[in-house]
């Protein structure tokens, strides 16, 4: 029968590997301690004392003594394993010790020793299991690569109830120490890591050394001692695994100090005291042990009545698989020793062991995996994979951008909306803001038409604001140029009114000065001074005449409507001084007519004193070359504007202010005036009198012509200003129709189709008129070029044809005048236009060779028909130039022209780069002087 099987613990015989591997977990089982019996041969002194075996073995497991004595038979006595004295230690060991040994393998503690009286051969066993445990464990660690076993080796011995360290037995004794999780340790006890199973071996041999041996009577070598060898082995599988858990056991291998009667060991001073220390120690072991078997803990549990209970607790009863070896002697001398070991025997056998694996967590393995897990964490922070944390981490990066780049979008959006905001703003301003107002500038259109340098730009009250790009289109552009034109044309109206205003005093005083040279006349005739009182009339009346109230009220915001009201009514001013003016002439050329020749004398004191303040000269007005010369002559820079050489006049601001030197005539005539201080003509009958009458009379004539002269003038002036309110009509007109066509973008459809149609017609009449004016061709083309039927070229197109009207009328009336009435020279006006255009034809011929190429050259003569001979290249090149702008008729012509003369003046043919405001309707007052910029002049046709 087998009594206490072992849990499964690693076999020697099997080599198997425990069952309880690290990771299942500590498994707690009961398990009764094996407790086997040895029966060693009868000794040599028991043989030679003819001692009896006095003990019989049925089987294995029993073993029951001889009747010998014939007394009550002892047993039988049943164990795991009794082993006869014919077995080895090696069948001791493996059927009685050898599982249990290896369990500390698997983590469990074990413990075996050996109980029985002196010299019944503890020692012997003891060191037959601790060989073969040696063995046996450094083979299994062999066979099991995969862990990683540390051996510990500690030994102690209790003599006399002392603890010594048989690896340092200099400490002395050693205190038992109390631990709550290992239960009892010894202090300062040495542990020696074993290195192999030589080391283990020759350490146990050490502590064999230093043992308490003495010799007995029984035992030569007696142990006197307890000897607890501790071997601690831990076991972990390897790092591949990644395991961090490891087996933690310690195997006691107990060699006990023998039991021992003093009388039988005639023990007796120092072997009694080793006795009597061995006896209690071995008393308390069987008590716990009797305590403990049965499975009956009941009561307490004497452990700690001595140490070597004590160090063994939980080798009893406790955490360890427990294995005990009861040896005996089979003498009959000692049976009754071996009936008290027997009896010992059968109480352990009861008793009943908790063991479980002890699993630990190694340091070591711990340091390892926490460092290797911080590397790893280290790399996944440097290199984000997409997995576990660093799948999160990267996610987080991504969210944030997709944030941040959502943030950038929304500021984005926020700064076109107020963009949007400030620009609807602008647009709501505008097109609310009260006309007059000036606060966003003029109409860049508009400026182009009205915009001139003045004297008096105090009216407006300051220079024009800067003109803001035009870059709307449609109906934004019309809608803002409308708000901005009425101020505009609110600024011009100042500056015609006060023009207005300084021709009417200009006039009033020449009128003044007008009648008293008439009234100092004495006329003979009539007719003569019936003439004379009704110019004076008239004159009176001309001066009654106000152009210009003499206040006008500026409203700062007035309407558009009532500033042209207001210029309305001074319509009829002009008008009534035109046709005054008419009179004045009339009755002047009556008075010419009607000069009594060689008649009546006028008073030439009274002339003469007159004449030095006479504001008229014999002279031609100097405006009137300037009116019908050609607008642009490059050969004559500074010519606009420019007084004849023989123009005595000032150019006043006001333009009529007179000289006090007179031309040579007027100086031959005042010569006469101041030598000729004579009497009445009445008194003079002589050839002198009639010289002088005759001398008279022509310088009568001359007054009146100069007269007339300056009439013209102020007539002409007067159709200036008129043609300045018939041009601020027209920009009113067109700020209507842009404020119509604001209305709805199907106006500006309409007006846009409307104005493509008469574009062309337009045109075509102005392209006659600039060849029937005999205008510059340069001015032809740079106009042709840049005016191609935008809709904003309306204005521009309605004004170059509105003053070639009125010049080609202009100069028709010219014609039309006596030749007595026009000066000495009636044709010079249109010749000089003429001249200057050949002029300008020599100018361009010479450009011909420089700016086309010879085959460009040549192309143009085969094309315009230019024949090859000729008396050089220049005349031939003049030929070419001379056809230029020839047949106003034929538009392909024209085209074909400022195609080529754009080539030689150098400006695209496209006419893109050159300014629309060059054509700026300027009017420029008479005072100023204009520097030849080349062919941009043609403002100063109305350059009156
Ligand atoms: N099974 C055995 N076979 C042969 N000899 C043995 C056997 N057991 C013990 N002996 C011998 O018996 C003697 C005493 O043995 P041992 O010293 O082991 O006894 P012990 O129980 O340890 O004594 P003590 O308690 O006094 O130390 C030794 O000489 C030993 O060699």
């Amino acid at each position: 029968m087998r009594i206490g099987t072992p849990i499964t613990t690693p076999s020697s015989k099997t080599r198997r590997t425990p069952s309880c591997t690290p990771g299942g977990g500590p498994k707690a089982q009961e398990e009764k301690i094996l407790v086997t019996v040895r029966v060693r041969p009868l000794s040599p002194k028991e043989q030679a004392a003819y001692d009896l075996i006095a003990w019989e073995f049925s089987d294995e497991h029993t073993i029951i003594s001889k009747n010998l004595t014939h007394e009550r038979p002892t047993g039988p006595y049943t164990f795991d394993k009794v082993f006869d004295p014919s077995c080895s230690n090696q069948k001791v060991y493996e059927e009685g010790a050898g599982d249990v040994a290896l369990s500390v393998l698997s983590g469990i503690n074990a413990t075996i020793f050996a109980y029985g009286q002196t010299s019944s051969g503890k020692t012997f066993t003891m060191r037959g299991i601790t060989e073969n445990a040696i063995k046996d464990i450094y083979e299994h660690i062999s066979v099991t690569p995969e862990r990683e076993f540390v051996l510990k080796f500690s030994a102690l011995e209790i003599y006399n109830e002392t603890v010594v360290d048989l690896l340092n037995r200099d400490s002395g004794s050693l205190r038992l120490l109390d631990d709550p999780e290992k239960g009892t340790i010894v202090e300062k006890q040495i542990e020696e890591a074993v290195k192999d199973a030589q080391h283990l071996r020759h350490l146990i041999a050490i502590c064999e050394a230093q043992r308490q041996v003495g010799e007995t009577a029984l035992n030569d070598k007696s142990s006197r001692s307890h000897q607890i060898i501790k071997l601690t082995i831990e076991s972990s599988l390897r790092e591949s695994t990644g395991s961090l858990r490891s087996f933690l056991a310690s195997l006691y291998l107990v060699d006990l100090a023998g039991s021992e009667r003093a009388s039988q060991t005639n023990a007796d001073g120092t072997r009694f005291k080793e006795g009597s220390h061995i006896n209690r120690s071995l008393l308390t072991l069987t008590t716990v042990i009797r305590k403990l078997s049965g499975g009956k803990r009941i009561g307490h549990i004497p452990y700690r009545d001595s140490k070597l209970t004590r160090i063994l607790q939980s080798s009893v009863g406790g955490n360890a698989r427990t294995a005990i070896i009861c040896t005996m002697s089979p003498a009959l001398g000692h049976v009754e020793q071996s009936r008290n070991t027997l009896s010992f025997a059968t109480s352990a056998k009861e008793v009943t062991n908790n063991a479980h694996v002890n699993l630990v967590v190694a340091e070591k393995q711990l340091l390892k995996h926490l460092k290797k897990e911080v590397a790893r964490l280290e790399a996944e922070l440097r290199s984000p994979e997409p997995c576990g944390s660093s799948s999160l981490r990267s996610l987080l990066i991504e969210k944030e951008m997709k944030i941040q780049q959502m943030e950038i979008e929304m500021n984005e959006l926020k700064r076109q909306r107020d963009i949007a905001e400030s620009q609807l703003e602008l647009e709501r301003k505008a097109h609310k803001e009260p006309k007059g107002s000036n606060q966003h500038g003029p109409s860049r259109r508009v400026v182009k038409c009205l915009s001139y340098t003045s004297e008096n730009e105090s009216v407006s009250g300051g220079p024009l604001p800067k003109i803001q790009p035009r870059n709307l289109t449609g109906r934004q552009s019309l809608v803002r140029q409308s708000a901005t034109s009425s101020s505009m044309l609110v600024h011009e109206i100042r500056k015609i009114e006060m023009s207005q205003r300084q021709l009417g005093e200009e006039a009033n005083r020449a009128l003044d000065l007008l009648h008293k040279e008439v009234a100092s006349h004495r006329i003979g005739s009539q007719d003569a001074n019936e003439a004379l009182a009704k110019l004076l009339v008239e004159i009176k009346e001309m001066q009654a005449i106000g152009l210009v109230p003499e206040t006008i009220e500026i409203k700062d915001k007035g309407s558009l409507k009532e500033e042209i009201a207001r210029l309305n009514t001074q319509e009829t001013n002009i008008a009534s001084l035109e046709e005054k003016l008419e009179n004045v002439q009339r009755s002047l050329d009556k008075l010419v007519t009607c000069f009594p020749s060689g008649k009546g004398t006028p008073d030439l004191r009274t002339s003469a004193k007159k004449k030095k303040g006479l504001p008229f000269t014999l002279s031609n007005s100097p405006n009137m070359p300037n009116m019908i010369r050609s607008p642009c002559s490059p050969v004559e820079p500074g010519i606009e504007n420019r007084a004849p050489e023989a123009n005595n006049l000032s150019s006043g601001s006001d333009g009529f202010y007179l000289r006090e030197s007179t031309p040579r005539r007027n100086h031959e005539a005042n010569n006469i005036s101041s030598a000729e201080t004579t009497p009445a003509p009445k008194h003079s009958t002589s050839v002198g009198v009639k010289k002088m009458e005759k001398m008279f009379k022509k310088a009568t004539e001359e007054h009146i012509r100069s007269i007339r002269t300056y009439v013209t003038g102020l007539k002409e002036r007067v159709a200036k200003l008129q043609y300045q309110k018939q041009l601020l009509v027209c920009q009113v007109l067109e700020l209507e129709a842009n404020e119509a066509a604001s209305d709805g973008p199907d106006n500006i459809e309409e007006s846009s189709i409307s104005w493509q149609s008469m574009f062309e017609e337009r045109r075509k009449q102005i392209v006659m008129l600039w060849h029937l004016c005999h205008v510059s061709i340069i001015h032809r083309t740079q106009f042709y070029l840049l005016f191609k039927g935008d809709p904003s070229d309306q204005i521009y197109m309605e004004v170059e044809l509105r003053r070639l009207t009125w010049l080609e009328q202009h100069l028709a009336d010219l014609g039309n005048a006596s030749p007595a009435l026009l000066g000495d020279d009636p044709a010079s006006f249109v010749s000089s236009s003429i001249k200057a255009l050949k002029q300008e034809r020599e100018y361009l011929a010479k450009r011909v060779s420089t700016k086309l190429t010879p085959e460009e050259r040549e192309m143009l003569y085969l094309k315009w028909n230019i024949p090859p001979e000729g008396k050089g290249k220049t005349k031939r090149r003049l030929q070419l130039v001379n056809k230029l702008w020839m047949d106003p008729l034929n538009m392909q012509h024209i085209k074909e022209s400022a195609e080529i003369v754009a080539k030689l003046v150098g400006f695209c043919e496209t006419g893109e780069h050159v300014s629309k405001e060059m054509f700026e309707l300027n009017f420029v007052s008479p005072c100023d002087k204009k520097t030849w910029i080349g062919w941009n002049l043609i403002s100063n046709l109305l350059h009156l």
